[in-house]
């Protein structure tokens, strides 16, 4: 018996089975792509690389033309990337949707190892290195909690009981601790409790409400093996939303990785892929459904899902699954279908940001429900050094042209410090990538116009460093976990703050530290507020023309869902504690507040007031 579970996360073994009993060799065996790692996280070259061309830049440098280092481009022509005649080859690991089938290989009946430690050979970025995640700061975080009877945080994975074979897939991951959301999401969770939760960007919400989810249908003992009701038609017992297409496969990825061996079958659907081989996967049994709205509802309507078996509901990215966008399709799957109602199933919303008329929203779906916000709520983490530098449209490109040169400039291999372009549209988007092309800078972009096989593509070729630009619409801003992004670029703002947050939050995730760059004019005028307020939080240096800016339009209008100036920074906290919901003193939510970690020393969300700087878990 190891003496800690760090100790046994050291000695977890790499290849897969629950019951696996430690061989004496093994003690000495390293699996292939274990083999000649980087010492530690902190030798990652994107991580120098950022933070030396941060460091350059907080050196006063005017124009924000530091040394950020990506180089040793070979030169390509446009569209690079593109798939001819139709045929994915791959690149970058992995090739087109055949591959992704659940989890299972039809012809032997065996569930496919997610973690790709028992194959010889060396795959690109298999595991990411999770166990250089500093967590010494983790005691500072604020995190705020509400409702009745909230159930307490753990510090330890071994004081949770999430079952042997689910605890042997959190090792293989390299998890040693939990992150501060899943210290306190997933003992709530495993309560029954529905949760809305906030934390930031790359803090770990995934897992947060997937161990729960897997740990739940494992102990309920009614995994996929139970007797089909009706022969075509699915009976999930957990529907896991999300806004992206990439998204859900990813949470699929992931998802598949915490069940291996679990007895609990993991199923993706989503639009623009073939829906045949979907429901093939389906019609062979599933316990947890990742889907996008669009495509669920497709299959609802043919009869091939049925949602009366729902246990758990878990929406990610919640505050954009119930905006104007979504909210139609998730309450005719919610609420208009055979999903058992709230109190009869357990809801978890998840998302770095929640707008009180989202939160007020959301409400609907949910039944006695914990809010927990760890860091405020829509915040940017201070790992992520973020720059704003005033450009005008017609010299957008020549900027990034400089900032791309000081990049390659600094020589450190491209395919660890990888750069993500934010445009307004798809066109700009086409148009930015063939022109970066040209210019020779290996780059390929995401975006609504192209194809589903051609966006995964891109994605890949991206995550593989083989073009390591990435031009994308707001399609890639949330949720996308792709290692060794050192920087974004937001080559056009948002006109949202909060998208703002979703994006930059693509680098300086996990522990890591990452770069955002902003080019902002006079056409982002709305934003100039919320943006020099979100950083003067994060403790980042607040340009004085910004903040001329800022003084000037407090009062100006933008479409920034958080409200104008003034007052209740940010919407920050629980919406139930505004007097419009608990009127006349009344406790509508029946519940205390909790302020842990000495939140109640850092100032407080409310009142309007700022307060001492909050100190980032990830420090
Ligand atoms: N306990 C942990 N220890 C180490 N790494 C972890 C832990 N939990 C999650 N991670 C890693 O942290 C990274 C970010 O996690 P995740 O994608 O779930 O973040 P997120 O909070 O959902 O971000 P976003 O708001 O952008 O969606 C992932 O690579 C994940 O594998």
């Amino acid at each position: 018996m190891p003496a800690t579970w760090s100790d046994s996360v050291e000695k977890a073994p790499a290849g897969g089975g629950t019951g696996a009993t430690s061989h004496a060799s093994r003690s000495t065996y390293v699996p292939p792509h274990l083999r000649n790692r980087p010492p530690s996280a902190s030798a990652d070259p994107a991580l120098s690389a950022a933070v030396s061309y941060a460091g350059t830049l907080v050196g006063n440098d005017p124009h924000g033309q530091g040394a950020l280092a990506v180089g040793g481009f070979q030169s390509v022509g446009p569209r690079k990337d593109r798939i001819v005649g139709g045929i994915n080859r791959g690149g970058g690991g992995g090739s087109g949707w055949n591959n992704r089938n659940g989890g299972w290989d039809r012809g032997r009946e065996r569930e496919v190892n997610p973690f790709q430690d028992d194959v010889d050979e060396e795959p690109e970025f298999v595991a990411q290195e999770n166990t250089g995640i500093n967590f010494d700061a983790y005691e500072d975080i604020p995190v705020e909690t509400s409702g009745k009877d909230v159930p307490p945080p753990v510090s330890t994975f071994a004081e949770i009981d999430l079952g042997e074979a689910l605890n042997l897939n959190i090792k293989r991951c390299k998890y040693v601790k939990p992150t501060p959301v899943q210290r306190h999401a997933i003992p709530i969770s495993l309560t029954g409790r529905d949760l809305m939760a906030c934390a930031q960007t790359g803090s770990g919400k995934t897992a947060a409400f997937c161990f729960p989810i897997i740990s739940g249908i494992m102990t309920s003992g009614q995994s996929a093996q139970r007797q089909q009701r009706m022969p075509r038609m699915a009976f999930p017992l957990a529907l896991i939303l999300a806004p992206t297409r990439e998204l859900s496969i990813q949470i699929h990825e992931e998802a598949r990785k915490f069940a291996y061996q679990t007895g609990v079958r993991v199923v993706v659907a989503y639009g623009g892929a073939p829906i045949n081989q979907q429901l093939r996967d389906l019609e062979r049994g599933v316990d947890i459904l990742v889907a996008t709205p669009g495509r669920l509802v497709d299959l609802l309507e043919r009869a091939r899902v049925s949602l009366q078996m729902i246990k758990y509901l878990a929406l990610d990215e919640a505050d954009r699954m119930l905006d104007m966008g979504f909210e139609p399709q998730i309450r005719r799957i919610v609420q208009q279908m055979d999903m058992p109602p709230p109190g009869a199933r357990q809801t978890l919303l998840f998302s770095a940001t929640f707008p009180k008329e989202i939160q007020r929203l959301a409400s609907d779906f949910l039944s006695n429900y914990v809010f927990l916000a760890v860091g405020r709520v829509g915040s940017s983490t201070d790992l992520i050094v973020q720059r704003v530098e005033y450009v005008l449209e017609t010299d957008k490109r020549s900027h990034l042209m400089d900032l791309l040169h000081a990049q390659r400039a600094n020589g450190v291999q491209a395919k660890h410090a990888l750069t993500l372009v934010f445009v307004e549209t798809k066109k700009g988007a086409d148009s930015l990538e063939h022109w970066l092309c040209i210019n020779s800078f290996p780059a390929t972009s995401i975006h609504g116009d192209r194809t589903q096989q051609e966006r995964e593509y891109a994605l890949r070729s991206f995550k593989s460093g083989k073009t390591p630009i990435l031009v994308a619409t707001d399609v890639a801003a949330r949720g996308l976990d792709i290692p060794h992004v050192a920087h974004v670029v937001n080559f056009d703002l948002p006109n949202d703050i909060d998208d703002y947050v979703h994006r930059i939050g693509r680098t300086g995730r996990a522990g890591k530290t990452g770069l955002a760059t902003a080019f902002f004019n006079d056409n982002n005028g709305s934003l100039a507020r919320p943006l020099a307020d979100l950083m003067q939080e994060a403790n980042q240096e607040v340009p004085a023309w910004l903040a001329r800016f800022a003084a000037r339009s407090t009062f100006g209008g933008g479409r920034n869902r958080r409200g104008g100036g003034g007052g209740g920074r940010f919407g920050g906290r629980d919406f139930r504690k505004d007097s419009s919901y608990s009127r006349g003193g009344m406790d509508m939510y029946g519940g205390g507040s909790n302020m842990n970690n000495g939140y109640s020393q850092s100032g407080g969300y409310g009142g309007g007031g700022y307060g001492p700087p909050v100190t980032s878990a990830w420090d």
